[in-house]
């Protein structure tokens, strides 16, 4: 697993962030009172099923979410740059970029079609005042070729001149190469191929490493979490329903939402016949319970309070459930 080599990265602190989208029904939350720490030079990785609210939470770091949707409470404490949620303007755009590097879903394409990506580069570094041009391009190429791409070709070329996995650390590289410390990674492998992914994944692994980053990665797939993460962070509609050392939390989970996701898991139960999908379907911003537990309805330890009292985050050690069981089970 990754480890910083600088102690210079930046720890991240979100709390009670609170995400909403406006609706017919009115504004409905997304992401609802998330509290999660990025120890800085740790990889964190947070899991859970399309439409849990990862994406608007990532977005969030950046304070980048959009109309409709807005930050109705909480905050975003990055060492060294302060409560991005109090930024705007001039002052959030140089913190995206310098501060805080954004790559996009892989299934994206986050790169213009009509400019090289040599052009997209020279236009980033003008938009953040680089006036050593050859020093970006040279440290462009120089990460290209840390991720074994041609760095001079690359920069040469169109988006579609490049392959799935070529555009992906183009993403990176792009989201590193104005020193960057804190980096979120959106879905990084989803559409690329197994090797491609496993590729990606190393890289992501190797680069943080040398770079000394904070490094935040998304994805519905826990078995990339458990490639990289040294933290993990399970979300269902909208809350953090359990947190930990990857390891612990794959070894020994606790909530019974990242039980299920696991035994779902044919490649980490080994058979795939053991394999079983979860009863029921995620909920969506209208059918999210307003009171109790989110996941009450697909759970098989429900209990009466669930119904009514949403469970608290309780820090067991370095693990954090929110879950009514377990905490009953803890006490027991
Ligand atoms: N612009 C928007 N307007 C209204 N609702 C939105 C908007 N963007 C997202 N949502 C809703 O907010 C919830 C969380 O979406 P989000 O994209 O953050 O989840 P996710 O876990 O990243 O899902 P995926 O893996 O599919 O990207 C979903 O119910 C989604 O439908």
């Amino acid at each position: 697993m990754a480890q910083a080599t600088t102690g210079q990265a930046p720890g991240v602190r979100v709390d009670g962030l609170t995400v909403v989208y406006k609706t017919p029904a009115g504004e409905l939350p997304a992401v609802r009172d998330v509290s999660l720490t990025l120890e800085p030079g740790s990889i964190t990785g947070i899991v859970g099923e399309s439409g849990s609210g990862k994406s608007t939470l990532a977005l969030s770091l950046l304070n980048a979410v959009q109309p409709p949707g807005r930050i109705s409470a909480g905050s975003v404490e990055i060492d060294g740059l302060g409560d991005v949620v109090g930024f705007e303007g001039e002052r959030l755009r140089k913190a995206r970029g310098a501060h805080i590097g954004y790559v996009f879903q892989a299934a994206q394409n986050s790169l213009n079609p009509l400019k090289t990506v040599g052009k997209q580069l020279l236009d980033l570094g003008r938009s953040h005042g680089v006036e050593d041009r050859r020093g970006l391009l040279r440290e462009a190429q120089e990460l290209l070729g840390r991720m074994g791409l041609d760095g001079a070709r690359v920069l040469d070329s169109y988006q579609h001149e490049l392959s799935g996995g070529m555009r992906q650390r183009v993403g990176i590289m792009l989201a590193l190469v104005l020193n960057a410390q804190v980096v979120v990674l959106d879905e990084p492998t989803t559409a690329l191929d197994m090797i491609t992914q496993a590729n990606i994944l190393k890289i992501v692994r190797e680069v943080h490493a040398e770079r000394g980053l904070t490094t935040l990665v998304i994805t519905h797939d826990i078995g990339v979490v458990a490639e990289v993460a040294d933290r993990l962070a399970v979300m269902y509609g909208g809350r953090l329903v359990e947190q930990g050392p990857t390891r612990q939390v794959l070894g020994d989970p606790r909530h019974p939402y990242t039980k299920g996701l696991i035994k779902a898991i044919p490649r980490l139960v080994g058979d795939i016949d053991q394999a079983r999908a979860l009863p029921g379907r995620p909920p969506t911003l209208a059918t999210v319970p307003k009171a109790g537990c989110v996941f009450r309805e697909r759970c098989a330890l429900r209990m009466d309070i669930c119904d009514t009292d949403d469970p608290a985050a309780v820090a067991h050690g370095p693990r954090i459930v929110a879950c009514h069981a377990v905490k009953v089970k803890e006490h027991a």
